[in-house]
């Protein structure tokens, strides 16, 4: 079984996946696994470099904050670079899930809905928080900008549209609260497990 986790930047989409992690879930987080792919596959590095120009680059290494300034004001760009890495992220999803015995996984992804990989998934489960804690909580993680921030919020559908597609949906202001609906949603999920 696989349950979609998603939600917009900053929400605690990354913070809740943790939680199941702690609960014995396994857990893929997409962010993650697009990083690694950009760095070591050629296929990935040359496509980019073709989209963007070599400055996409340095040697191996993806040049993330230049390709980030020439994405997130620029939607065809943003969905050129999508189209060259999410098949690249989906085959080693299912790579990685082939290898998992446990009763369901979780499939961490930012933008789960927008790209329909919601429909893959068994169950889907939203996060959100209000936006300002969320551009509050990246101005301390990442130092970023509230342009840089709402940038990338432009490529992200809103929560109420996100909301009518999630099975469950978690507020993520108070973590103590967060942590104890992770708790309840992983009672309930493996107890849907054993009546499929
Ligand atoms: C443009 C890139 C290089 C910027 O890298 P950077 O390290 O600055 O940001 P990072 O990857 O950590 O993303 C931070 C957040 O930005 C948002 N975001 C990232 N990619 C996208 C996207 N394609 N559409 C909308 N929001 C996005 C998400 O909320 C994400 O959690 C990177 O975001 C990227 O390659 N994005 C396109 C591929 C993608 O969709 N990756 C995420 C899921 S597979
Ligand atoms: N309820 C909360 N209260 C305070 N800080 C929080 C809360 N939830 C998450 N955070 C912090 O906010 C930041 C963003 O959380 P997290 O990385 O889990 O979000 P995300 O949705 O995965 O973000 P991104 O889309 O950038 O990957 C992190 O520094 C995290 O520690």
């Amino acid at each position: 079984m696989v349950i979609g986790l998603t939600g917009g930047i900053g929400s605690g989409k990354t913070t809740v996946a943790g939680f199941f992690k702690e609960l014995g879930v396994p857990v893929y987080i997409a962010d993650k696994q697009a990083k690694e792919l950009m760095e070591t596959s050629e296929e990935i590095r040359q496509g980019i470099v073709d989209l963007l120009g070599d400055e996409a680059y340095n040697g191996k290494f993806p040049n993330r904050k230049f390709i980030a300034s020439k994405v997130f004001n620029n939607t065809e760009k943003l969905e050129k670079l999508n189209s060259i890495i999410h098949p690249a992220v989906e085959n080693d999803f299912v790579q990685w899930k082939n290898k998992q015995s446990s009763a369901y996984v979780i499939y961490e992804a930012a933008i789960l809905f927008e790209k329909g990989g919601y429909k893959k998934c068994d169950f889907n489960i939203l996060v959100t928080a209000p936006k300002e804690d969320r551009v509050k909580r990246l101005q301390k993680r990442d130092q970023s900008s509230r342009d840089e921030i709402e940038a990338r919020m432009n490529h992200q559908w809103s929560d109420e549209k996100k909301s009518e597609l999630a099975d469950f949906t978690i507020e993520n202001t108070n973590l103590t609260q967060t942590k104890e609906q992770v708790r309840t949603l992983h009672r309930i999920i493996l107890k849907s497990g054993k009546n499929s």
